[in-house]
């Protein structure tokens, strides 16, 4: 197990599976050795997911072709890297192909390439567990499915990569030599809960993947069918993707040799990404963007372009229109393919766009780099710096256009990403003023996201900064006593409810040229402010509790509740409501506090909250009235009265309240002495 582990973490593709390592110990591979061939069971997930998968959800069936075509690349692509360390490895032959060839007779497709192939354990790590991205996900939203009812048809976006095969195939039979290694194995499977492997000693060097179609399959042996289905789907794959005809037998020929087969190569050939733009069509770009980013929508928008300079290399960046699944993964990895001369290089080369644009997908290819590029070097090359910041500001400048030329269109792409682009305003100092003109914000007046240009230009007269207020829920925020006062006024505040909105807002003190300030550090700006009616006609304020009463009543309220709160004031920002909580100034919001509790991070500040009245509501008022007699420091109906209003502003935070039987014994005495 442990040179397993060993040998994965040499992988390039370890990164990705790290997560996954778990699932590998617990593997129950039950093993009945039979002669030389072994038979173990799948991992009990994909026992799940082909059983799934047999019984065909997908309409769209010929894309296992697609998937297999582009594993065989992907393994073609890897032998060449390798190869650049270790030429002995290429074995003198360093010319890829993907064969595809067709068996009638036999009702068999087989798909073929000598790429870097597979030893005997990554035969069962690859095609025994699940052990890709995509076919994670689909395990995953399985999993939800049980528990919540998912829509089952929504699965086929995920795509199941080598596990496709079995929609067509009643049998698949994986011959293959890894690279380097003397001789090869074979692998078989029904996909109904077992695969066997024994040894292929003649194995070329690559995989062979055989697929015995089932009856309603044959037309997947049509070589016309087979053309159409590379042209749609793999025309974009750098190698030669070439179909094997059986020999037109010449009439004279009588000799009883087998005739060599006729070659047709079927694709393209030639990275997609170095045809000039005018000549690739839509259709070609999604299939590619589909190939590098393992998507299965479409590109909401392509970037393509050569660039010159320190640097020569050429960009073809796509940004999806669906959230990936790992984009909060906590990792946040940008994930862009760099490839040196069209050899690929890697997977993630983390230094190529900061992580706030990590679901960008796509590749650099550059000219300059050498093909032993190191890791390290392509972290600290300077080259590299200035692509990442060239590569960022194009893709910042596109957002900008597209959101110019159709918002609706753009809020699409911000519903989707803006949480994670929001990142940037607090990582990225220097492009903060892009991104803020790139945010979109739901208001107290308006549910779908608008500019802060456009919040800037419906301020008030006499309107001193921009408003927010953060917590989960925009809705709740929405209604909530703490941006009463802001509607009584007309004054528009932001309904931050990403959990990110609480570290960048400390990052940006100002945006628009106006101060961005929380609802709870309004204060005066608010007082100097007339309430206004729904037509914004000014109206009147019911006459507020002030002076010797109100000091007695704050003084009667902090006696009854001790240290549950930090401080007790007097605030416009209430109209409706008797009282709120807020955070005290300089010290973190309770919705931050909450997430960071989620996160289990400890914080050392006090839970220091400010409870705030309205001196003008009805209740406070009486309550004052109360306060100010003799002998009211003792009076229990002003402490039960003061708890419960505590609690009442606890429950609209999302709290439960304090002390539940205190509650309940209060609220009890309250309403049986009003009845
Ligand atoms: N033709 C092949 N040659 C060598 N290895 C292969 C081949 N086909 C599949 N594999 C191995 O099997 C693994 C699983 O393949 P599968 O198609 O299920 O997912 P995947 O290609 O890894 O997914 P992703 O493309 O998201 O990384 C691959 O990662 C690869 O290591």
């Amino acid at each position: 197990m442990h040179q397993r582990l060993a040998r994965q973490a040499r992988s390039p593709h370890m990164k990705a599976r790290t997560g996954l390592t778990a699932l590998r110990i617990t593997l129950n591979q039950k093993s009945v050795p039979v002669m030389s061939e072994e038979t173990l069971s799948f991992q009990a997930e994909v026992s799940k997911l082909l059983d799934i998968v047999v019984h065909s959800l997908y309409s769209d069936r010929q894309i296992f072709l697609r998937e297999l075509i582009s594993n065989a690349s992907d393994a073609c692509d890897k032998l060449r890297y390798e190869g650049l360390t270790d030429p002995a490895l290429l074995e003198g032959e360093a010319g890829f192909t993907i064969r595809l060839a067709v068996d009638k007779d036999a009702g068999t497709l087989t798909i073929a390439d000598n790429g870097i192939g597979m030893s005997r354990q990554e035969l069962i790590d690859n095609l025994g567990t699940i052990a890709r991205s995509g076919t994670q996900a689909f395990a995953e939203a399985l999993k939800a499915r049980k528990e919540e009812g998912t829509d089952l048809s929504l699965i086929g976006q995920f795509g199941v990569g080598f596990y496709s095969s079995f929609m067509v195939a009643e049998k698949v039979e994986v011959v293959t030599r890894r690279a380097g290694e003397g001789h090869g194995w074979r692998w078989s499977s029904d996909g109904k809960g077992a695969f066997s492997i024994s040894e292929a000693p003649d194995a070329t060097r690559g995989a062979a993947i055989t697929l015995h179609l089932r009856d309603d399959a044959r037309e997947f042996l049509e070589e016309h069918r087979l053309r159409t289905i590379v042209r749609t789907y793999s025309d974009h794959i750098a190698i030669p993707v070439i179909l094997a005809l059986p020999a037109d037998k010449d009439d004279d020929d009588d000799s009883d040799a087998p005739a060599e087969p006729r070659l047709e190569t079927l694709n393209e050939a030639s990275a997609l990404w170095t045809r000039p733009r005018d000549t690739i069509t839509p259709e070609q770009y999604t299939a590619f963007y589909r190939h590098v980013a393992h998507g299965f929508d479409e590109p909401w928008h392509t970037l393509h372009f050569r660039a010159e300079g320190v640097m020569e290399y050429t960009a073809l960046l796509f940004v999806p229109k669906d959230k990936p699944f790992d984009l909060y993964t906590p990792e946040r990895k940008p994930r862009i393919k760099l490839y040196v001369n069209r050899v690929f290089i890697t997977e993630e080369c983390e230094s190529l766009l900061p992580s706030y644009l990590r679901f960008v997908r796509g590749i650099v290819d550059s000219t300059d780099l050498p093909l032993n590029v190191s890791r390290e070097m392509l972290q600290e090359d300077p080259r590299l710096r200035k692509v990442r910041s060239t590569l960022t500001r194009r893709l910042l400048d596109d957002l900008a256009k597209r959101a110019k030329d159709d918002e609706e269109e753009y809020l699409s792409f911000w519903s989707a990403f803006g949480a994670v682009l929001k990142e940037g305003l607090y990582e990225d100092f220097e492009r903060k003023e892009d991104l803020l003109k790139l945010a979109r914000f739901r208001t107290t007046l308006s549910p779908t996201p608008v500019s802060l240009e456009t919040i800037a230009g419906r301020m008030k007269e006499g309107q001193q900064a921009l408003y927010y207020v953060t917590g989960e829920d925009g809705d709740a925020l929405a209604r909530s006593p703490q941006v009463e006062g802001f509607r009584a006024r007309g004054i528009e505040v932001l309904l931050l409810t990403d959990p990110i909105d609480e570290f960048w807002v400390s990052a940006v003190p100002s945006a628009h040229d106006k101060p961005l300030r929380p609802v709870a550090a309004a204060g005066a700006d608010l007082e100097a402010l007339p309430l206004v009616d729904e037509d914004g006609a000014k109206k009147d304020e019911a006459p507020a509790t002030e002076g010797d009463k109100l000091d007695r009543l704050i003084a009667a309220l902090k006696a009854a509740l001790g240290d549950e709160v930090a401080d007790v004031r007097a605030s416009s920002r209430l109209t409706d409501s008797p009282v709120c909580l807020v955070a005290k100034e300089g010290s973190l919001s309770p919705h931050l506090r909450k997430l960071l509790s989620q996160a289990n991070q400890k914080t050392d500040l006090p839970d220091d909250r400010v409870l705030e009245i309205n001196p003008r509501h009805a209740l406070i008022r009486a309550l004052a009235e109360r306060c100010s007699g003799e002998g009211t420091a003792h009076d229990a109906r002003v402490s039960d009265a003061a708890h419960l209003l505590m609690d009442q502003a606890r429950i609209l935070e999302g709290e439960p309240p304090a002390d539940a039987l205190g509650f309940a014994r209060r609220l009890t005495d309250v309403l049986q002495n009003a009845l």
